[in-house]
């Protein structure tokens, strides 16, 4: 027997993602709720005056609008992430209670990207944050990833201070506890929030300023 391809497993976890969203949408009040657990739980480990890299969430994705507000809300700085079109990704300054349209992923074309621009933090922006949050479609216990197979943040990632923590944010359900299929570039994460607000951690990286873990 062969191990599934990333695009079969990647398959699978879109059609349950679109199953969980649409739940969250079922029943009035339960999309904020989730909003509102995420970031209530990275509230609980984001260091002292972070810079925090998040995104801007789509419909079927876990929300981050509650999470940049409180965040910005509590004195950090928050960067998001526009994508070019060789994949790479981007950043910019947040703006509060942003809620994604297909824009944060259209790719834009790179030759008419001008970095220089004032707001424009450059490609390896992540290097200066203390905390990052990327989306997913699974993680696995080790921290493996899964994406939506554009690779931006297996490139983005490399950019990445190795002491801050990389987390990515789930539906509650759809962690995986198959090992999934992994590539030499992907990078693993630290841990992960779902929309209830539980955090697991894979490393000890996430923890809880002045906890010892
Ligand atoms: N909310 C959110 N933002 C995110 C991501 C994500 O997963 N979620 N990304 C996670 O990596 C990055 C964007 N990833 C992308 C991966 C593939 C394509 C892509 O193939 N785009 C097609 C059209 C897509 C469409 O409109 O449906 C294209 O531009 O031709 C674009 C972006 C950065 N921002
Ligand atoms: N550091 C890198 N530099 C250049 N290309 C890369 C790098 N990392 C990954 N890639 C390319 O990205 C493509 C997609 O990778 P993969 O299927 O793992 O995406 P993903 O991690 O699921 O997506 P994403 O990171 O956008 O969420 C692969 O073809 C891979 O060759």
């Amino acid at each position: 027997m062969t191990s599934p391809t990333k695009r079969d497993v990647r398959h699978a976890a879109r059609a349950l993602r679109a199953r969980l969203a649409a739940a969250l949408d079922a029943e009035p009040g339960r999309r904020e709720a989730a909003a509102e657990a995420i970031a209530a739980t990275v509230l609980g480990f984001v260091p002292d005056r972070a810079r925090v890299a998040a995104y801007v969430s789509l419909p079927d994705e876990p929300p981050t609008d509650r999470l940049v507000e409180a965040l910005l809300e509590a004195g950090h700085e928050v960067i998001v992430p526009v994508v070019l079109d060789d994949y790479s990704l981007e950043w910019t300054y947040a703006a509060p209670g942003a809620v994604g349209d297909r824009a944060t992923v259209t790719r834009r074309p790179r030759d008419t990207h001008d970095g220089s621009e004032a707001g424009w933090l450059g490609l390896d922006a992540l290097s200066t944050c203390d905390l990052v949050v990327t989306p997913g479609l699974s993680v696995d216990r080790h921290g493996t990833r899964l994406g939506q197979g554009g690779g931006c943040y297996d490139r983005a990632l490399v950019h990445r201070d190795p002491a801050a923590p990389v987390i990515t944010l789930l539906h509650e359900g759809e962690s995986s506890e198959a090992d999934l299929p992994r590539d030499d570039y992907d990078l693993p994460v630290d841990g992960w929030v779902t929309t209830t607000g539980r955090l697991v951690r894979v490393t000890p990286r996430v923890t809880a300023p002045g906890s010892s873990g």
